[in-house]
């Protein structure tokens, strides 16, 4: 598996393939997360057909990060011992060439966690997801952000995600619609994926449950843009039908996970909004 260019821009037809790959393969997320995420990444993994695990100890992590198919590393809570368990995993994962996902939660917010993440692109992620706040902290072009929330366009985060294209094959920058970079051909290319719900903003951890998400599909597409685009159109397609039928935050919550495992091949024709893939940078 090449992760560091596509032969051609991700499309629906892809979406499809890589979904019918996670919903055979199944694959094993090492999920080095935040303590207010676990629960959640863990159900979102399960509902949507991959399998979890949250091997987040210095002792372990290297070790586990042979065994899994994908390793997720998100900076939301990082003590020391994590942050020790970041390096290892990250590092044996390059190693054994496993694909993972950088969340570089408020990156952009808190210099100390930003260094971290830029310390980690060494170790070559497949994907870098956050949301444009964090993308442009990342790339050191300022970012801010209010905490571990957003307050820039994704638009906005282009610039920084091409940038970033520099340590990772892919980098998505999440919002109300979410704009993702990989190399076509060479040539850094924009992929937005539209749709999903408002109400994903009023759950925590959703965009840490979509960086999981995007490492199981790293693990079964046939490139890391692919598989990013696919982890967020299977993303969105889930949200909007779990807000067909949610009376507030809570309720959405567990029909979402009810709708990740609902999305099929006719959800994904039905619901997914990929605008064709542009020149970026
Ligand atoms: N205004 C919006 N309308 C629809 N969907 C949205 C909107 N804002 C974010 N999303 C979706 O919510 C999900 C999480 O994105 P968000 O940018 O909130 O990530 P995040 O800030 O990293 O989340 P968290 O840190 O809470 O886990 C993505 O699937 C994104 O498409
Ligand atoms: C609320 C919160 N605080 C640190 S990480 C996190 C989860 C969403 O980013
Ligand atoms: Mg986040």
């Amino acid at each position: 598996m090449t992760l560091s260019s596509s032969a051609v821009a991700p499309d629906l037809d892809a979406v499809i393939a890589a979904h019918a790959a996670l919903r055979s393969r199944k694959p094993l997320v090492q999920a080095l997360t935040n303590a207010v995420s676990t629960n959640f990444v863990a159900n979102a993994l399960l509902a949507a057909g991959a399998a979890p695990a949250m091997v987040d100890n210095p002792e372990e992590a290297a070790l586990f990060a042979g065994i899994a198919d994908a390793v997720l590393i998100n900076l939301g809570t990082p003590t020391a011992a994590q942050v020790e368990s970041m390096r290892l995993a990250a590092a044996a994962a390059q190693k054994a060439g496993k694909p993972w996902v950088l969340d570089p939660i408020a990156a952009g917010a808190l210099p100390w966690r930003g260094a971290v993440a830029a310390e980690l692109l060494q170790f070559k992620p497949a994907i870098v997801r956050g949301n444009a706040s964090e993308i442009i902290g990342l790339a050191g072009l300022g970012g801010g952000g209010r905490g571990v929330d957003s307050s820039a366009d994704p638009a906005a985060a282009v610039p920084a995600a091409v940038d970033l294209l520099a340590h990772a094959a892919a980098v998505s920058a999440s919002g109300p619609v979410d704009h993702v970079v990989g190399r076509v051909d060479g040539r850094p290319t924009l992929v937005k994926v539209g749709g999903g719900s408002v109400w994903l903003t009023r759950v925590t951890a959703t965009g840490c449950a979509l960086g999981a998400l995007a490492a199981a599909y790293a693990s079964v597409a046939p490139d890391a843009l692919t598989g990013l685009v696919a982890a967020h159109v299977h993303f969105a397609a889930a949200a909007e039908i779990a807000a067909e039928n949610a009376r507030g935050p809570g309720s959405f919550a567990a029909a979402f996970l009810d709708a990740l495992d609902a999305v099929d091949e006719g959800a994904l024709r039905r619901l997914a909004k990929i605008e064709p893939a542009v020149a970026a940078g």
